[in-house]
């Protein structure tokens, strides 16, 4: 059986937060704000993940009014996502991921995001791909208001 999911998430971009995309910290002077550490790459996957197994998106899961959830570390998030696809017997397939930013590059990261990706989802680093592009200035990321990130995830049971 295999089962697709995509996911699709916007985070703004603001001054006095850290830059935390893939599960990795980027130095930069603006970060991404949210109620948990808005990672939105790696929240982009989990709604790619939960989709995969039809059980809605990451707002349903952990409510953004939950104080539990407040500042919370997005791999946390993820691996208690993936522990649901476990439980229903699905391993990754494959996992391939867009960065929408127009500013910071993205390139001297993206090896460690793989990794990190693959490490929360129990894959190899060649499961995961991640790739980045700007907007050409265009739009809200090409005004760095903001950053958006999607993913399209294969999940397989054998
Ligand atoms: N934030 C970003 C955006 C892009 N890249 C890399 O640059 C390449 C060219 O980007 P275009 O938007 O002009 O197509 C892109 O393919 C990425 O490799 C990046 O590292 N960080
Ligand atoms: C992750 C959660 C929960 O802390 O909060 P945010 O960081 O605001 O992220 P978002 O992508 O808006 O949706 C899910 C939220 O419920």
């Amino acid at each position: 059986m295999i089962r697709i999911g995509q996911g699709f998430d916007v985070h703004q971009l603001t001054e006095g937060r850290p830059l935390i995309i893939g599960g990795i910290e980027i130095p930069y002077e603006k970060g991404l704000l949210g109620h948990s550490d808005a990672d939105v790459l790696l929240h982009t996957v989990a709604d790619a993940v939960l989709g995969a197994i039809g059980e809605g998106d990451i707002g349903r899961h952990f409510p953004d009014t939950d104080p539990e959830f407040k500042d919370a570390d997005s791999a946390k998030l993820l691996q208690h996502v993936w522990n649901l696809v476990k439980e229903k017997g699905y391993k990754l397939g494959n996992a391939d991921c867009t960065i929408i930013a127009q500013k910071p590059k993205m390139a001297p990261y993206i090896a460690q995001m793989r990794e990190r990706i693959a490490f929360l989802l129990e894959a190899d680093p060649s499961q995961v791909n991640v790739k980045a592009t700007t907007t050409e200035k265009l739009g809200f990321t090409g005004r760095q208001e903001g950053i958006a990130a999607q993913a399209a995830v294969l999940l397989i049971k054998e």
